[in-house]
């Protein structure tokens, strides 16, 4: 059950004795304080004796202090309660180390504080937490912001429903310890420390950590929100002129005389609190410092004061006053209410309002992104078909002109293997020739003749006279033939065939019909065993010289074997054109495919590009 009923409770006051400085012990000088008890201190000599709820000896550690003294206020805190911690003494009492400390070595109340505050939030999952801080100084009575070097002479608003405000100081929003570390560090390089007698880095202001704690419950049903505030008073000590010796500066002469009357004010206020019966009114406005405390001290607030007293004779006066002072704060008592907020004017549910409004703003957003990564997406792939259409076009027109140039190639091979077939005198598929050419020519006799010369050509055993002089006239006709086709276009020669012998005769007939012979021959097997003779072939020259022999008729060759080797030479040539033209029959085919493939591709992709582009207009 958490505590809102009001109940009256005392301040708390604890005193801390620190150990002797190394200036002391050097000096020599004792102790003017023992501790005879837990709550209790005595003057050694004298009788003086003071009660508190906590003395702490010289070697009590600050976190057993925080721990005792400190740590429920910030359980409060968290829970909605203000809370107010301060520490009061002479100056270079040990009030700065007891606040700040140091995090690597004895870290002071600020830093355990903020450890505090959250490890609360990490094991409170179902309340959510805002924290804001802020750092001020009081320094010669003007109230200054040490995270904002330009926040100077800043101006104290009170009002009844919100209490007191400094119009204009900074205040950050943390979320991890870090960030309130970075601040703390930023607030003391604009703090102001000067050297005294007593202290080498004394303080010459009051300085004030300010945590706001917003808090509510994460069950959308509980609405309240509760919100307090703590304050962290690291004071100014107290000190008197002999503090800074008889060569003090004027500005350490005016600081001094408004940290004692701040302090002054002070004591006077808590001197005020501690006595009701007394009517007179208590003077908060006579100091900021008071100004600022009043809240606090009135009752709003759970106070800690710890009082910080040097243990040192020397310094026997101002630790006198310092406990007396904490006796009359003693005396203090408060109710303490629970802060809660119904308005929407706390932070955190600003911050709601805020966070919903940019949630929906992401959300906008997010769909935005959506549909310009969607457009985005579109763009891409209407950017990778265009290229992969160019690729293809590319391709295409490469597969064309290859297709064009096999063609060529094939109708150069075509033409080259019509003239040799034109050349053909024999045939391995003789039979079927000679069937074809019975078919055309008829069985006449001088065919008969043709026939029988080209069986006798393949037959063994040596040429006879008529058969050689046959071949011989086959030749030379071959080449009339061919000299008569170059000179296509020229007006050839009147034959008067009874002028010819009976031989030319024979040839001519034949020849006449060879082109119908060889029309019908593209029927036939192309791998047909036949003799193909060019201008230049050294056979031919050969055969020309033995027919030039046989018309003086002083034939002696050629023999059969020669015949053949001329037969399968032209052969092999003949079958190796074939099978070149078949190869590129083949290559021609495959381009044809290829070429079907990527003229289908291309479609397919012109008709996708289409889509994807009316897509992008439509979006
Ligand atoms: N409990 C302690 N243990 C060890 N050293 C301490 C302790 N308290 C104070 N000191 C040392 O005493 C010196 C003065 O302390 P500190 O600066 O905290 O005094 P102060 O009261 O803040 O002085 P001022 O009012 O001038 O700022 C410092 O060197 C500090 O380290």
């Amino acid at each position: 059950m958490e505590d809102q009923g009001p109940k009256e409770e005392h301040i708390t006051v604890a005193v801390r004795i620190r150990p002797f400085v190394p200036r002391e012990l050097a000096n020599g000088i004792s102790s003017a304080w023992e501790l005879p008890g837990p709550t209790s201190i005595k003057e050694v000599t004298g009788q003086r004796f003071f009660v508190y709820d906590r003395v702490y000896e010289q070697h009590v550690s600050t976190e057993k202090i925080f721990d005792e003294q400190c740590e429920k206020i910030i359980w409060k805190l968290m829970e909605g309660f203000n809370g107010c911690i301060f520490c009061y003494g002479q100056t270079g009492s040990g009030k700065t180390f007891t606040m700040h400390g140091s995090r690597k070595t004895q870290p002071g109340f600020v830093p355990l504080t903020i450890d505090t505050i959250f490890a609360y939030i990490q094991q409170t999952p179902d309340k959510e937490f805002l924290i804001r801080c802020s750092y001020l100084e009081i320094y010669n009575e003007n109230i200054n912001d040490l995270l904002n070097p330009n926040g100077l002479n800043l101006q104290v608003q009170e009002d009844k429903k919100n209490g007191i405000k400094i119009v204009g100081a900074t205040e950050e929003v943390c979320s991890s310890i870090n960030q309130v570390n970075s601040l703390l560090y930023l607030g003391e390089t604009h703090k102001q420390f000067a050297s005294t007698e007593f202290n080498s880095r004394s303080s010459r202001s009051h300085c004030i950590f300010r945590i706001i704690v917003e808090s509510k419950s994460r069950d959308p049903r509980l609405k309240n929100l509760n919100m307090a505030t703590l304050n962290l008073i690291d004071l100014a000590g107290s000190e008197s002129a002999a503090v800074h010796g008889p060569t003090a500066s004027l500005n350490r002469t005016r600081e001094m005389k408004y940290i004692n009357r701040s302090l002054l004010t002070l004591a006077t206020v808590i001197m005020r609190l501690s006595d009701k019966a007394n009517s007179i009114p208590v003077p908060y406005r006579d100091s900021k410092l008071t100004r600022l405390l009043r809240p606090a001290l009135e009752g709003e607030s759970k106070v800690v004061i710890i009082c910080n007293i040097s243990p040192s004779i020397d310094s026997y006066d101002e630790t006198l006053s310092t406990l007396k002072f904490a006796q009359r704060a003693k005396k203090i008592k408060q109710t303490i209410k629970k802060n809660v907020v119904r308005d929407s004017k706390a932070l955190i549910m600003k911050y709601e309002a805020e966070i919903e409004k940019l949630q929906e703003k992401l959300r906008e957003m997010e769909s935005k992104f959506k549909d310009e990564a969607e457009n985005q997406s579109l763009k891409d792939e209407i950017w990778k078909m265009s290229e992969k259409l160019m690729m293809i076009q590319d391709e295409k027109e490469m597969l064309d002109a290859k297709l064009e140039t096999t063609f060529k190639e094939k109708l150069q091979l075509q033409s080259e293997l019509e003239r040799l077939r034109a050349m053909i005198l024999v045939s391995e598929n003789i039979n079927k020739a000679d069937i074809l050419e019975d078919e055309f020519v008829g069985a006449d006799k001088k065919n008969q003749e043709r026939r029988r010369l080209r069986l006798s050509i393949m037959r063994d055993g040596p040429l006879t006279f008529e058969e050689k002089e046959a071949v011989v006239h086959e030749i030379q006709h071959e080449e009339e033939k061919r000299n008569h086709t170059v000179l296509a276009d020229m007006k050839a020669p009147e034959v008067d065939l009874h002028s010819l012998s009976r031989r030319e005769t024979n040839l001519l007939d034949g020849v006449e019909r060879i082109p119908e012979i060889l029309e019908k021959q593209e029927e036939i097997p192309v791998n047909r065993f036949s003799i193909m003779i060019s201008d230049n072939d050294p056979k031919l020259v050969k055969l020309r010289e033995v027919a030039k022999q046989a018309d003086e008729g002083v034939l002696t060759g050629p023999s059969r074997a020669d015949l053949l080797l001329v037969i399968e030479e032209q052969d092999k040539l003949n079958s190796r054109l074939q099978g070149q033209l078949e190869e590129k029959d083949q290559q021609i085919s495959i381009l044809k495919d290829e070429l079907q493939l990527c003229r289908n591709n291309l479609i397919s992709m012109q008709k996708q590009l289409k889509e994807y582009k009316k897509k992008e207009m439509l979006n």
